[in-house]
């Protein structure tokens, strides 16, 4: 494997290589009776980024409730602002960062309750964003409900008086939220007296039923005028861990058993798959460092199998990071592959899964470079196939990312169908006559997906459209998260 790139970036790729580590699991006191963390973020955490060493030690000890209250406001107040979850946690201490993520997840699944619940406490907003953030997750922890917990055994509770508490202490601990001490107490005190008014005021709101924003909800409605229930239903909770089996390295029949062996519930999924019935740390899954498998959705693994490769093609997968289909197309064939980012700090993540995986074949290159700018990466030389898994608003695996609603605006849409169609105007010129490109999405929103299709069609010289699955919803028939897949020829 080759990788074109600035000498420092080589250097850190070897320090990711050599930390290749799994997320650990821990466990919380201060009064929780009943906790489970969810493990596997997907491929992108499957390599730790780089992080502050702890001793030993330190490490080990998960931080108290307050602490860890703290640090999600912080996370809270962060996606506010704009930044990725999955970044935020990243900086996240490894001692905590697992108990963060299992509480910033719930409350961003939640986070439209604990804003009302605010609204309806307080007349204004705490006039202190980070005091906000920590009223809103106090909130939306206090008001989980039994339902929940029965449909997602997973969901953080706690008892009340240990997370008001907690919540407190959590205030007094910031300069920032220290002055607000008083106040956060009197609403979470409010709101255990007067609970089941406030959460029925609360629920009349549509964004809090289906924890989702209003106009998110509306452009689901309006698409799937008879699906959209079920599609936002089973978007709301969290996805399954799903593997892809190596099959460069094993066979799935061989991977059942090993699970097996170690008391693993797990079942076949597509041709491919395995799916976990309780996800796990990646680090407890027989095979993790010997490349047997990856996290990767069931939707996301179809993209392997519907490019057609064969061995010794000229492949290009145009938008590869972190690298998850690169890797699914290199247990397909042995392949001339280019993996081109525009990102090259992501690029360095598919460098570390191929390595971790042993699909680093001499024939592949990493490349940093914009897909629509073609003098600054392209030789010259066509392509046999194409991979075009193309920015997108990423609406299709909020299951795994719960931060995505909230970042998303709606304008959002028609800025990426707009980046799409530059992107894949530019491949479509690297791509041999009567060679196949495969266009892919993880969105539901059908301006991304079939209308994207009409205009490919419609534009794009000489393509004609070959059979393949479209859209692909949660919630309908199999287990997978939202994808669009179109296959189209190049007429030659
Ligand atoms: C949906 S993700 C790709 C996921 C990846 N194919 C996988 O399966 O792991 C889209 C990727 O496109 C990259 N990207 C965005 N704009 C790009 C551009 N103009 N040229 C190349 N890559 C781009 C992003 O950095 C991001 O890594």
């Amino acid at each position: 494997m080759f990788l074109v790139c600035q000498p420092a970036t080589r250097r850190r790729l070897f320090a990711i290589a050599m930390n290749n580590q799994a997320i650990l699991p821990f466990s919380l006191t201060n009064g929780v009776y009943a906790q489970s963390i969810i493990y596997a973020w997907g491929f992108q955490s499957m390599t730790r980024p780089a992080q502050p060493t702890l001793s030993p030690q330190a490490a080990s000890v998960t931080p108290p409730l307050s602490e860890l209250l703290l640090a999600t406001a912080y996370a809270v107040e962060g996606v506010g602002e704009g930044r990725s979850l999955t970044d935020i946690l990243n900086a996240e201490p490894a001692n905590r960062r697992a108990a963060v993520q299992s509480l910033s997840f719930y409350v961003m699944r939640q986070l439209a309750r604990g804003h009302a619940l605010a609204d309806l406490l307080l007349d204004r907003g705490l006039p202190n964003s980070l005091a906000d953030s920590l009223l809103i997750t106090a909130l939306s922890l206090l008001s989980v409900d039994e339902r929940e917990v029965r449909d997602n055994p997973r969901v953080p509770v706690y008892e009340t008086h240990t997370l008001v508490s907690q919540a407190v202490t959590a205030a007094g601990l910031d300069r920032k939220t220290a002055g607000f001490k008083g106040l956060i107490n009197a609403c979470l005190r409010r709101f255990e007296r007067e609970r089941e008014a406030l959460l029925e005021q609360a629920y009349l709101r549509s964004n809090v039923r289906w924890g989702f924003p209003k106009w998110w909800i509306g452009r689901v409605r309006q698409a799937y005028p008879a699906q959209w229930e079920t599609i936002l239903a089973s978007s709301f909770q969290p996805g399954p861990l799903t593997l892809r089996v190596n099959t460069r390295k094993t066979s799935r029949e061989a991977l059942l058993a090993a699970l097996q062996e170690q008391d693993i519930a797990a079942t076949a999924i597509g041709d491919h798959g395995v799916i976990l019935d309780q996800p796990l740390p990646v680090a407890k899954i027989p095979g993790f460092e010997e490349g047997w498998w990856l996290v990767q959705d069931a939707g996301a693994q179809l993209a392997a199998q519907l490019l057609p490769v064969t061995d010794g093609m000229r492949v290009l997968d145009a938008c590869a990071a972190p690298g998850g289909k690169t890797a699914g197309l290199l247990m397909q064939a042995r392949l001339q592959l280019t993996a081109l980012d525009i990102d090259e700090g992501r690029l360095e993540r598919v460098a570390a899964n191929l390595q971790r995986l042993q699909l680093n074949d001499a024939g592949v290159v990493l490349r940093a470079g914009n897909a629509i700018d073609l003098k600054s990466w392209w030789d010259g030389q066509p392509f046999d196939a194409i991979l075009a898994d193309v920015p997108c608003t990423a609406s299709g695996i909020v299951r795994r990312h719960p931060d995505i609603r909230w970042l998303r605006q709606e304008q959002d849409i028609v800025d990426t169908v707009a980046l799409q169609r530059r992107i894949v105007s530019a491949l479509w010129q690297t791509l041999k006559p009567g060679g196949t490109l495969l266009y892919v999405t993880c969105s539901v929103f059908p301006q991304e997906g079939i209308e994207q299709d009409q205009w490919m069609q419609q534009t794009l010289e000489g393509a004609v459209a070959l059979p393949s699955p479209g859209q692909l919803l949660p919630g309908q028939g199999q287990e997978h998260d939202g994808f669009f897949y179109s296959l189209l020829r190049k007429q030659g």
